[in-house]
């Protein structure tokens, strides 16, 4: 059994409103978004594009409904831009989720990254990074690592279709080569399945690694055609690759047996970007939570 005290079940506004495009789900308010959020009965989220900046008004909004931030993307460039810049840039997104009272934060290697380029396949113009550039992201991950744990947060790589960190084997590599103290994962069920891997592998090998969790399901048919075709992640994304937990081909009972077995202590974020003119985010958040409720009893 999971901890029940221990589990906090989030959702990503990228249902509503997408990070990597805008415009898809323009038309949806901030209120909306986390009103409708916190009716499907979710107690937290993480940070959106149309999410106020100052932090009062955000967490006076969240507050109200009952809300909270658990994480917040950040692109790090630390393979191919002198650390200090993304330190800098780090701190800052630190000072913000701490005054939001967040203590995970989900980094995502962005160099040479092809995730938000129309025109590039993720299949055939995603990089591999050199020996060098490794060294550089590992040693820069450290150092974030150990200053993001001195203000008790956990930094959680994010592996992510059409960057440097997509597949196990670069996961594995990221993994073995950083200090277990330090950096952890943003587990993200809908990547490892979007890049032809088994996502369990990666929960037995680190347990201990786990940080976050990101649930997202795919939908087979599409994926097939998404790899088939050569998609630009943003294609894919549009053409509805991704779904909520329950909606697609992803083996959530063994993801969810695994992480229990473990004993998985933190956050449960579904995070399912679709077209929401497509995919009501609403019906889908409502779809994920119980579906949740019935695979955990949480
Ligand atoms: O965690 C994530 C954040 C998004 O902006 C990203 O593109 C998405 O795919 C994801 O997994
Ligand atoms: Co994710």
């Amino acid at each position: 059994m999971f901890h029940k005290d221990k589990i906090k079940l989030g959702i990503a506004p990228i249902g509503w409103t997408n990070d990597d495009m805008p415009a898809l789900g323009g038309e949806n308010t901030f209120e909306q978004c986390i009103s409708e959020m916190a009716l499907a009965g979710f107690t937290g989220c993480e940070v959106g594009n149309k999410y106020p900046k100052d932090t009062k008004v955000l967490k006076a909004a969240l507050d109200l409904r009952g809300m909270s931030i658990a994480s917040k993307w950040f692109s790090s460039f630390l393979a191919t831009k002198p650390y200090e810049e993304t330190e800098k840039e780090f701190i800052k997104e630190l000072d913000y989720l701490e005054v939001l009272g967040a203590n995970r934060i989900n980094v995502s290697e962005q160099s040479y990254s092809v995730q938000g380029n129309e025109a590039l396949s993720i299949f055939d113009n995603k990089v591999y990074f050199t020996d060098e550039e490794w060294n550089k992201l590992c040693d820069g991950l450290n150092k974030l690592g150990k200053l993001a744990a001195a203000r008790g947060f956990k930094v959680c790589f994010h592996h992510h279709m059409g960057t440097g960190v997509q597949t196990i084997a670069e996961t594995e590599r990221l993994m073995d080569n950083t200090d277990k103290d330090y950096v952890f994962l943003c587990y993200d069920t809908g990547h490892f399945t979007f890049s032809g891997e088994d996502p369990l592998y990666i929960l037995r090998k680190y347990p201990e690694r786990i940080g976050h969790v990101h649930l997202k399901d795919v939908r087979e048919d599409v994926l097939k055609k998404a790899t088939e075709g050569k998609w630009s992640f943003l294609k894919s994304v549009r053409e509805g690759t991704f779904t909520v937990p329950g909606d697609g081909c992803v083996d959530f009972k063994s993801i969810f047996a695994e992480l229990e077995k473990f004993g998985y202590e933190g956050w449960l974020l579904v995070e399912a970007e679709q077209d929401p003119a497509k995919a009501n985010p609403f019906q889908y958040a409502k779809m994920a939570r119980n579906y949740i409720r019935q695979m955990i009893n949480i």
